[in-house]
């Protein structure tokens, strides 16, 4: 027995902000785990579900649902359910699904002891976002991931890792997780500490490059202090050797090669895509290739370690003045075992020195006059960074491959936004194609 009506769920999903699919057809829904949650006055089930779509790619969805006879009905928007879910994940309870089991995980640190007022409080988070994420007593937040994926979540490695293994806080502390296990094994959810009144960092850009006046120091100083936090952050990500998962490892020449080679393909792939939307572009693959070449042909320094993945401005938050860094689950186009690799954490400045550029390119198309910005934002960040990373391990030896290292890094997010944009936001494509033109010989 089947929790679900199968035949209304095409219709269902359709209608859902978190499900990917909508534009292609699908040809089936099926249900290949369930298990059946009854802690307390809600009873329901976490459904599974695999849609396989007339094209042949399939894709697994997470279900909380409730017996309704208008055959699906959302778990989630029932907060006695909600409450269960949640007491599941922190006492830490079990239940069979037909393949397998449902657990909680809750960690044993100093943050997880919290107390929260009973009856807990239950607010539905109203934002735009690809998951559902609830808050419980103001002060821990539930994501129940939707769209599901075979292997380790990497935010919930990186998470459990910073938590337990390191003394690094910059960030809203895992504290839990849902877990499914057996063949359908899956993370379902995530709990972290919840912030509040926190403003992202994108937010917090915009608000102070929309101003008149110039950058003052003390915003400059607060770039500074965010780039001395990821400096933290990749020195507690490269803290633990006996741990294979995270130790950090050299840089060979062979991954400078990998690194540099996939450059040269995402060039090709993006220039084929985005080369119409700008007649100079064509005109620039030679000056761009170079980049990705001398990538190659550095002398390998530095280690390879694990790294955020996908930083950018909207991944930090800023609250009580102080910076925090979220969202680890790297870059959401690429499959969980890309993610986990290891790689400079060059890369993650680089993500960061983008945004700057997105924040700048963001005021000007307002209709905001030209300022020095940008290249003060980004100094600043750098600044802070090398302050707290010098002499580390993982950075290159020398100034020169410290640069080439960036550059390529910066020229490989630059493409990903071109085709992030291209498939998400088109209007925005012409910010990373700017940037791309702009590009300047390597020195
Ligand atoms: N720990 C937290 N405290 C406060 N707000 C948070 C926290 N985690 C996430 N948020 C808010 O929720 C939004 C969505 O969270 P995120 O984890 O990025 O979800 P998704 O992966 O579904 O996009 C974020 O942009 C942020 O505004
Ligand atoms: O936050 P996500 O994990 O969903 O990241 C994706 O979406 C981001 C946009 O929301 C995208 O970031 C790009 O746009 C930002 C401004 O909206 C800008 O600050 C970033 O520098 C730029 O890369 C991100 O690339 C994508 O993975």
């Amino acid at each position: 027995m089947t929790p679900v009506d199968l035949a209304r769920l095409p219709e269902f999903l359709k209608q859902q902000r978190w499900f990917s699919g909508k534009a292609w057809p699908i040809k089936s829904v099926s249900v290949v785990d369930h298990a059946t949650l009854d802690f307390g006055p809600c009873a329901f089930s976490l459904a599974i579900v695999e849609v396989l779509y007339e094209l042949g790619k399939s894709e697994r969805y997470l279900l909380p649902v409730k017996p309704s006879s208008e055959g699906v009905q959302d778990a989630l928007e029932d907060v006695e359910c909600l409450r269960a879910l949640f007491r599941l994940i922190r006492e830490q309870k079990e239940a069979s699904s037909a393949s397998g089991r449902v657990h909680g995980e809750w960690l044993p640190t100093e943050e997880g002891r919290l107390s929260l007022p009973e009856p807990i409080t239950v607010r539905r988070l109203m934002v735009e976002q690809s998951n559902t994420s609830v808050v419980f007593g103001e002060k821990v937040i539930l994501k129940i991931i939707r769209k599901l994926e075979v292997g380790v979540n990497p935010e919930h490695e990186m998470g459990r890792f910073l938590a337990t293994r390191t003394s690094f806080r910059a960030m809203p502390t895992l504290l839990g997780a849902l877990l499914l296990e057996g063949a359908s094994g899956a993370t379902l959810g995530l709990v972290h500490r919840f912030v509040p009144n926190a403003v992202d960092g994108w937010k917090y850009t915009l608000d102070r490059f929309r101003k008149a006046e110039p950058l003052d120091a003390s915003f400059l100083e607060e770039m500074k202090e965010m780039g001395r936090r990821l400096g933290e952050l990749h020195k507690a990500l490269a803290s633990d050797a006996s741990d294979p998962v995270f130790a950090p490892e050299p840089v060979l020449q062979e991954d400078l090669q990998r690194w540099s080679a996939s450059i040269m393909g995402e060039l090709g792939v993006t220039l084929a895509d985005a080369g119409r939307l700008h007649v100079d572009l064509e005109r620039q693959r030679e000056r761009l290739l170079e980049h990705a070449r001398r990538l190659a042909h550095v002398t390998p320094s530095g280690q390879k370690i694990r790294i955020h993945g996908d930083l950018h401005l909207g991944q930090v938050l800023r609250s009580e003045d102080q910076w925090l860094i979220f969202d680890f689950e790297g870059e959401p186009s690429r499959t969980f075992t890309q993610r986990r690799e290891k790689y400079s954490p060059l890369r993650d400045v680089a993500g960061m020195l983008r945004s700057f550029d997105y924040a700048e390119a963001t005021v000007l198309l307002e209709g905001n006059p030209p300022a020095p910005r940008m290249a003060p934002s980004r100094d600043a960040f750098l600044a802070g960074y090398r302050e707290v990373t010098r002499g580390a391990a993982f950075l290159p030896a020398d100034e020169e491959t410290f640069w080439v290292m960036l550059r390529a890094f910066e020229l490989e997010k630059l493409l990903y936004e071109v085709r992030y944009e291209l498939a998400n936001r088109p209007d925005w494509v012409r910010i990373p194609v700017q940037a791309l033109l702009r590009m300047e010989d390597p020195k």
